[in-house]
């Protein structure tokens, strides 16, 4: 039997928890021949309904699943993992932009910055789902001083998932049918959903869609407002389909896109204008354990103008945050 990989979810007790955890300890993300251990964090008032959560996931009686340890303490959370989920954090409300939710979980990510340094592998991988996420993960990446920074990402699998539905839709395809689509920038609703290399079966979606003014006008904002949809309808925001894009995010992370590109706030490395450290939405091909940015990409006009916005968005969170960097 091989050893088990040691994963650390942080908000254990929370919405995106109760769906994430059962998929980890299922093997969607290391495989079905890899035993995992978690290593599940919450804040000392939801211990008791992490250890609930904890039963439930005994009582799937999941053959992969080794060991579960739960703490309030970061550094306990984050010794010797191999990747991390870092969810725990305040979700927004109804009339809230995720950008208000900066100052109420800033300093999350601060203090866990220092715990991960302390005490992760240094090959540890590690998203971060918490909102706003791609600042979140700057702040996390700027207190985990000699943690490697490319180790760290944002989510935007969930915005990269939700339109690849919506073309699928309109194309009249599968949803597996679309390749080299991205997500540029912040997950705000300043992202970019770019179809600019788009292909459906081959052909280029763009042509197959044949519909710029559906992209322009209904696509772009349907994708970048789906969130504040979800929370209107349910009251809460979405829990399954976040759980889902995290799992698709570190799993294509650690086993391979396939050749496909996917989207993954990482660090810039100041290519396509976008300021080196910033933590933003890029195309990356994941192969062999690792990621690469799709690099040479032609940008034209349209795509600067959507690019530089949300970009500006998340220079404007950086300078708000500048006392944790
Ligand atoms: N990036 C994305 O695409 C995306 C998608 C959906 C939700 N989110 C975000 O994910 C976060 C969690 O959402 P949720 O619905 O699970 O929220 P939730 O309120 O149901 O759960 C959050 C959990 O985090 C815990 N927590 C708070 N502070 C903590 C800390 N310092 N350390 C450890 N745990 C802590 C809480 O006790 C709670 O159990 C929110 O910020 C939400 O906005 C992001
Ligand atoms: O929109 C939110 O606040 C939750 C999440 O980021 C989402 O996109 O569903």
């Amino acid at each position: 039997m091989k050893q088990p990989k040691r994963i650390a979810v942080t908000g254990a007790a929370g919405q995106i928890c109760y769906s994430l955890l059962f998929r980890i300890a299922n093997g969607d993300v290391y495989g079905k021949d890899t035993p995992v251990a978690l290593q599940l964090l919450d804040l000392p008032q939801a211990q008791k309904a992490v250890k609930g959560v904890v039963m439930e996931l005994e009582d799937c009686a999941f053959p992969l699943l080794q060991d579960v340890v739960i703490t309030d303490d970061p550094k306990a959370a984050f010794r010797d993992i191999d990747a991390g989920f870092f969810v725990g954090s305040r979700p927004r409300t109804q009339g809230m932009e995720r950008r208000d939710l900066l100052n109420a979980n800033a300093e999350i990510f601060r203090t866990q910055g220092q715990a991960l340094n302390e005490g992760a592998k240094r090959d540890a991988k590690v998203i971060v789902v918490g909102n706003p996420a791609n600042t979140n993960a700057m702040i996390l990446a700027a207190n985990a001083k000699d943690f490697p920074t490319e180790n760290i990402t944002a989510m935007l699998r969930l915005d990269h998932n939700r339109a690849l539905t919506q073309f699928a839709q309109k194309a009249g395809v599968s949803v597996d049918a679309i390749k080299k689509f991205v997500v540029w920038g912040n997950h705000s609703p300043t992202m970019f959903a770019d179809w600019t290399n788009a292909t459906a079966d081959g052909r280029k979606l763009s042509e197959v869609i044949g519909d710029e003014t559906w992209y322009k006008e209904t696509l772009i904002p349907t994708v970048a407002k789906r969130g504040t949809a979800i929370i209107e309808a349910r009251g809460a925001s979405s829990a399954a389909s976040a759980a889902n894009a995290a799992i698709d995010h570190m799993r294509d992370w650690i086993q391979g896109s396939d050749g496909d590109w996917v989207s993954m706030g990482v660090s810039s490395d100041g290519s396509y204008g976008i300021p080196e450290g910033l933590m933003a939405g890029v195309p990356v091909i994941c192969e062999g354990g690792s990621y690469k940015r799709v690099t040479g990409l032609e940008i034209g006009d349209f795509q600067r103008q959507m690019i530089d916005r949300t970009v500006a968005e998340l220079s404007e969170e950086r300078e708000a945050v500048s006392a944790l960097l």
